[in-house]
C-alpha cells in the first residue's frame, strides 16, 4: 500500500467485537500489484454526470469523521467529497489514477495505493463511498458486510443488484442475511450514459447503513444466518410450512405471520426486516423451551 502525501505503511484496526466484522475477515493489507490490469480490466467506468456526483455527495451525512472511498479512479467523486471539509482517504490500485488524483487533492484527501478487497481502514468511525468496479461487486459487498466502523456506505453498483439488495421486487438471500445489522435504500437508477466510457447496464445508486441497535445480537450472526438460508432453501408450500417444518410450533408461526401481515402464500422473499427478525425468534422461542 502506498500513499501520496502522506505514505504510511498498512495500519490494521483492532476488530470490533460488537459490530458485525468485529470477528471478520480483515485481509492482508499488501503491496498491489505494479501492474494491475487495464482500464477495461479494473473496471473504469468513470463518472462524469455531475447530477449523479451531486447527489452521492448529498447522501453522505453531515459528520465530521471521516469518509472512506474506494475506487476513487480520478477523483470524480474524491474531489466533490473533498469539499466537505472532512478527512477524505481516497483508495484506488491504478498506479497512473493515484498519481494523477495526489496532484490535483487538495489537503484534506489523502490518496492511498491500495487493493479495496485488503485496504485496512481507519480505526474509528467513518463513511464510505464507492462507485464499485463492476467486476468486484460480490467481494465488495461482501468485505463490506463484515468490515467494522463505517457508519453509512454510498454505493453505485450495477442496477439489477442495487435493487436486490434493496430487496425491490422481494428480497434476496444475502439481503436477508444482512438485514438485522443494516439498513438498505435504493436512491435511483443511474443511466448507463452518466459513465465514460459507457457500461453496458444501467446503474443504481444503494446507501446501506449501520443499525445504531442491530435486531439480532452480533454473537447470533452465524446462527441467524444459517437459519435465513435454511428458510431460503428449505421446503414447503410458503414460508409458514417452511418455518413450522424447521420446528417452529403451528401456533407460533400463524401469530407471527398475524403480525407481520404474512399471508398464507407469502415466500421468504416477501418477508421484510423485522418479519425475519421474528421468525428467527420463533426458532429461539423454541430452543429455549
Ligand atoms: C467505476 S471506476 C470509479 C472511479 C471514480 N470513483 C469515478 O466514480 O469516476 C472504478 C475504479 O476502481 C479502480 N479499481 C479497480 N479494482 C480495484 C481494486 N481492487 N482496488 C482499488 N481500486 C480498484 C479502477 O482503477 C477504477 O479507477
Amino acid at each position: 500500500m502506498t500513499r501520496n502525501r502522506s505514505t504510511r505503511s498498512s495500519a490494521r484496526t483492532a476488530p470490533d467485537t460488537r459490530r458485525p466484522g468485529g470477528s471478520g475477515p480483515r485481509g492482508d493489507a499488501g503491496q498491489p500489484d505494479d501492474h494491475p490490469g487495464g482500464a477495461h480490466e479494473l473496471g473504469q467506468n468513470l463518472l462524469v454526470d455531475t447530477q449523479v456526483i451531486d447527489r452521492v455527495v448529498a447522501l453522505v451525512p453531515r459528520a465530521d469523521r471521516p469518509v472512506v472511498e474506494w475506487a476513487a479512479g480520478r477523483g470524480a467523486l474524491t474531489l466533490p467529497l473533498a469539499r466537505l471539509g472532512r478527512p477524505v482517504e481516497a483508495v484506488e490500485i491504478d498506479p497512473r489514477s493515484v498519481a494523477r488524483l495526489g496532484r490535483i487533492a487538495p489537503d484534506n484527501v489523502t490518496v492511498t495505493r491500495d487493493d479495496i478487497l485488503r485496504h485496512a481502514p481507519p480505526s474509528g468511525g467513518y463513511d464510505l463511498v464507492c462507485n464499485v468496479p463492476f467486476h468486484l461487486t460480490t467481494p465488495v459487498l461482501r468485505r463490506l458486510f463484515t468490515l467494522p466502523g463505517w457508519e453509512r456506505s454510498v454505493l453505485i453498483t450495477q442496477w439489477e443488484v442495487a435493487r436486490k439488495r434493496a430487496a425491490v421486487g422481494g428480497t434476496t438471500l444475502l439481503t436477508a442475511q444482512w438485514w438485522p445489522w443494516f439498513t438498505f435504500r435504493l436512491d435511483r437508477r443511474v443511466p448507463a450514459a452518466a459513465f465514460r466510457p459507457r457500461p453496458s447496464v444501467d446503474a443504481g445508486l444503494l446507501v446501506v447503513d449501520r443499525r445504531p441497535q442491530p435486531l439480532v445480537p452480533v454473537a447470533d450472526l452465524p446462527r441467524y444466518q444459517r437459519f435465513a438460508a435454511g428458510v431460503f432453501n428449505g421446503p414447503g408450500r410458503g414460508v409458514r410450512d417452511v418455518l413450522t417444518r424447521l420446528g417452529a410450533g403451528p401456533g407460533d408461526v400463524r401469530r407471527w405471520a398475524r403480525e407481520h401481515g404474512v399471508g398464507p402464500n407469502a415466500l421468504p422473499r416477501d418477508l421484510d426486516a423485522s418479519a425475519w427478525v421474528g421468525a428467527y425468534a420463533l426458532g429461539a422461542r423454541r430452543r429455549s423451551r
